[in-house]
């Protein structure tokens, strides 16, 4: 089958079924081995539940107190040496570093089947899978949650802590030093490889009159190459950038990786956490309990954190009696689920000279520069590198508040006598391109809740995608631009980059390119723009549907906090990995604040 698909390209094909399988082997055997590094009944100071983008920048920077003991659980296993390599970015996907939750079926999305939601089980958790890109959004997404009440969250208020962390590697983009930093743990660069394609699409965003713009500047609207979070064409996710650099050194930092915490302990009556119960991952009659002298923090993700609380007797009381759990505090977890909707559709065919499919020995040539340099394409991620930020026409024209992301994602379709085969292959080897538009301001909200009291069950996801019909609306204006506006510009036309008009065959009833058809891909081919937050969401006293406080902690239990992309009140028009980093940096200092 693999011969028959490419074979001129049969090393590529090799890797996109090796790689994955490799970083399953490895997680299986890192499992095996029980958690000989925590015991039943330890103290700490600080116990962290989940090691993801949050968690990590939490566990690191309260460990700078030498005076606290600091315990990071994560329930997924060390971070593998291959996702530091940008181009096999998408081999980790679906693998055991992923959670691969299930969405509820729903006639109006997916097609009427599940979605998966991909989530990282590892430690660095989604800053392990993702794609690397470095947005952090406007700043009225900020000055939003301010204006709901919680106070310190504005713009001017979270720009510092975006900086704290940031080591910008690009002099002409760190020189504006109203946004950017240099010093910080986190590497932010452009990538070492340049994908001649990425060139290409910001010339014809040009042409029809957008801007090439820092997105983390000033001005959002327009075009870019984006910054990554990797140094020297590794990957820094936050395991790498805040927590590898102090593990060995740092005696009071215990990081424990295998282990999933399967229940805050809270007194029922003083309404105090004061630890948790955790079972290992592989073989999960082996359990303990762990106790904080001072606090317990939730930084289980946007999927997964309500399910812990909910767990420990926090959440919606009719939920959690039909699921036979104790109520501790009824609360509205869950609730308030936001993402950004996208689908797969829109497809460019690019002209022999534009398509980057390597022989194998250009891709063996590829691997040895990579091993030898960390230069090459391997140090990049092919067309994902640029990026447009427009405004669908239902979005406010006087303001400069993109609502449409396209992300441009490499694809590989071989024609064969056996028809047409896609396969996933090292991102800058490509012959097409697929142009996402991504509804970055989407209103639709859906909910997380519990199956029953089980920890290792999958939580029950109902995104509600398009339930708000103007995200709809968006949508279809951004697949409009596409196919009306950029497919005609003459930058694509003069390198024979051309639409794909061949109906997708879920949608072959309706004509291409029509409102209609759109619609159709939208519901039909529904695809996550993987940024799932706001499920426990912060807020002002007044808001009964607020889950913290605005300086994060559970309303009504003392010594417990949630750190990481649930606490988002209303999602803004940016990916969510550089805002967790920052909620992280804010909150730890927050914890700082308040027992020093
Ligand atoms: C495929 C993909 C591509 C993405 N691309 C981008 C991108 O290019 N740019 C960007 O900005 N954002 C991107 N994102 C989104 C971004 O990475 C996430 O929003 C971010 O990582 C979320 O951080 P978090 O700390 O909230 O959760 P996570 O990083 O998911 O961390 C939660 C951690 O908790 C662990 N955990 C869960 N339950 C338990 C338990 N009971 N006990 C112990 N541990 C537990 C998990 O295993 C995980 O490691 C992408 C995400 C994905 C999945």
């Amino acid at each position: 089958m693999v011969s028959v698909a490419c074979p001129a390209t049969v090393l590529l094909c090799y890797l996109a079924w090796h790689l994955p399988k490799l970083i399953d082997q490895q997680q299986e055997i890192g499992s095996l081995f029980p958690p000989f590094r925590i015991f039943d009944g330890e103290r700490y100071d600080f116990i962290i539940v989940g090691g993801g983008s949050a968690g990590c920048v939490v566990a690191s920077r309260l460990s700078e107190i030498s005076d606290w003991k600091v315990l990071l659980l994560e329930a997924g296993g060390e971070e593998p040496p291959q996702v530091d390599v940008p181009a096999y970015t998408p081999f980790s996907w679906e693998t055991s570093v992923d959670w691969q939750f299930q969405t509820e079926p729903h006639e109006g999305y997916c097609g009427g089947k599940s979605c998966t939601w991909n989530a990282g089980k590892v430690l660095g958790g989604g800053s392990v899978l993702n794609g690397m890109i470095y947005n952090r959004g406007n700043a009225r997404s900020y000055d939003a949650w301010k204006k709901l009440g919680n106070d310190g969250w504005g713009f001017e208020d979270v720009l510092p802590y975006f900086k704290k962390s940031e080591n910008n590697g690009d002099p002409p983009i760190a020189a504006n030093s109203r946004y950017h930093a240099v010093g910080g743990l986190l590497n932010v660069q452009r990538l070492p490889y340049q994908d001649k394609n990425a060139q290409l699409i910001v010339e014809a965003f040009r042409e029809l009159g957008y801007t090439s713009v820092d997105i983390n500047g000033g001005t959002q609207t327009g075009v870019t190459l984006l910054q990554f979070t990797q140094k020297d064409g590794s990957r820094m996710s936050t395991n790498r950038a805040f927590i590898e650099p102090f593990r060995d050194g740092r005696k009071n930092l215990k990081v424990v990786t295998n282990v999933r915490v399967t229940k805050v302990l809270i007194d029922p009556n003083k309404k105090t956490a004061y630890g948790v119960e955790y079972a290992w991952e592989k073989h999960r009659h082996i359990r303990g309990k762990v106790y904080a002298n001072k606090e317990v923090i939730v930084s289980s993700g946007a999927l997964k954190s309500p399910q812990v609380l909910m767990l420990s007797g926090i959440g919606p009381r009719s939920i959690l009696s039909a699921a036979g759990i104790d109520v501790i505090e009824d609360l509205q977890v869950g609730q308030n689920l936001q993402d950004h909707v996208s689908m797969p559709g829109i497809v460019f065919k690019l002209g022999e000279k534009q398509q980057t499919l390597s022989s194998n020995q250009k891709v063996l040539r590829d691997i040895l520069e990579y091993a030898r340099h960390h230069k090459g394409p391997l140090s990049g991620t092919g067309s994902l590198e640029a990026s447009g930020y427009i405004k669908s026409r239902y979005a406010d024209q006087a303001i400069d508040y993109p609502d449409i992301e396209y992300t441009l994602l490499p694809q590989v379709v071989i024609n064969t006598s056996l028809g047409e085969i896609r396969f996933t292959t090292p991102f800058p080897e490509y012959n097409r391109i697929m142009f996402k538009p991504t509804v970055m301001l989407a209103k639709s909200i859906g909910y997380v809740t519990v199956q029953n009291k089980d920890p290792f069950l999958q939580p029950i996801i109902v995104p509600n995608c398009f339930a708000n019909i103007k995200d709809l609306n968006a949508f279809i204006d951004g697949c409009n631009f596409v196919a009306k506006n950029l497919s005609n510009t003459k930058v694509f036309k003069d390198v024979g980059v051309s639409l794909d008009t061949t109906p997708l065959p879920n949608c072959c009833h309706v004509e291409f390119g029509t409102n209609d058809y759109w619609a159709c891909l939208a519901r039909k081919y529904t695809y996550t723009g993987f940024h799932y937050s706001g499920t426990c969401k912060m807020g002002p006293d007044s808001d009964l549907a607020a889950v913290l406080d605005a300086q994060l902690r559970v309303r009504g239990v003392q010594h417990l906090r949630v750190i990481d992309a649930s606490i988002i009140p209303t999602l803004g028009n940016s990916n969510t990995n550089a805002p967790v980093i920052m909620i992280a940096e804010k909150a730890s200092d927050m914890i700082k604040e308040a027992w020093k």
